[in-house]
């Protein structure tokens, strides 16, 4: 068996993709999006600071308008975006009442990390919504970001993002929960033989040759942007692990340091 894992979670960002968020028929996971209010609410109960980074403005926005595929045109795309992030965030907004829990909404681009004013309120945002019990939830800003000159806005997937965030507010663990249950020395949509791997300690040129792209059809970044996600917070001396959000009660597995998922640093 193998040994329990030491974690620091006081201040942690959770990550959910669009495929734990939106069933692959389309239909939203209400059921996922309820517990993840749970847990979120009771790990606030418990002490911890809790960021959720969450995808899902274009898949719910497809289901919204009943579409069921993503569009090509960039147009379309956003205005899907802002009509799905609107519906996502009063679902979450519901569920999290459930459990007495508040919620804010930050809508990011990139260039509030480059922009020193920027940057400075966006974390003074964070840091008064932690100090207040609101649970800050995060999505890039889809329908103003762009990637035009030198006017670079777009982060393009939220993987990066939540770990950008992460390392920004000096998140001690970012747990990125999606549709597979960690990372395997091969892709498993394809690979039959690939094997979990519990434990990466580094992310090296050799990691990402593991690592292939997207499962689902609504979602962006694949393997590879979740190692960078994962790069990024070794790099900062920060944790990650990267579990199955198909039944996001498995957070509180991985806050008592059972061996699941994949570990990263
Ligand atoms: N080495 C690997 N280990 C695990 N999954 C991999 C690997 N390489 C590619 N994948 C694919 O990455 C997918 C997860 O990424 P993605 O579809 O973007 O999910 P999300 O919507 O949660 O961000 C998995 O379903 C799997 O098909
Ligand atoms: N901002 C986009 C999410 C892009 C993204 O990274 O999606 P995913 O790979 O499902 O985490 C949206 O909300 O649809």
């Amino acid at each position: 068996m193998e040994a329990m894992r030491q974690l620091q979670a006081k201040r942690v960002v959770i990550k959910v993709g669009t495929s734990t968020l939106v069933y692959p028929d389309g239909a939203i996971n209400l059921r996922a999006i309820d517990q993840l209010a749970f847990v979120i609410s009771a790990m606030r109960h418990h002490g911890r600071e809790v960021v959720l980074v969450s995808s899902g403005a274009i898949g719910v926005g497809l289901n919204y308008i009943g579409l069921k595929q993503r569009p090509k045109a960039i147009p379309e795309q956003q205005a899907i975006a802002a009509i799905g992030q609107s519906e996502l965030i009063s679902i979450y907004k519901e569920r999290f009442a459930v459990y007495e829990q508040k919620i804010g909404q930050l809508l990011l681009t990139r260039d509030i990390f480059v922009y020193p004013k920027s940057h400075q309120n966006v974390m003074n945002t964070f840091e008064a919504l932690l100090a207040q019990n609101i649970v800050p939830i995060v999505n890039e800003n889809d329908t103003v970001a762009v990637d035009e000159l030198d006017h670079e806005t777009k982060f393009g997937d939220n993987d990066q993002l939540s770990a950008v965030v992460a390392t920004n507010i000096d998140a001690d663990l970012l747990i990125m929960l999606s549709d597979i249950d960690g990372f395997y020395d091969g892709n498993p949509n394809g690979d039959t033989g690939a094997t979990l791997l519990s434990h990466v300690a580094k992310v090296n040129q050799a990691t990402y040759t593991l690592a292939g792209g997207t499962g689902s059809r609504f979602g962006t970044g694949g393997m590879v942007t979740k190692l960078k996600a994962a790069e990024r917070m070794i790099k900062a001396d920060s944790q990650m692990v990267l579990a199955n959000g198909a039944d996001p009660t498995i957070i509180f597995q991985i806050l008592a340091g059972e061996p699941v998922g994949t570990l990263f640093g």
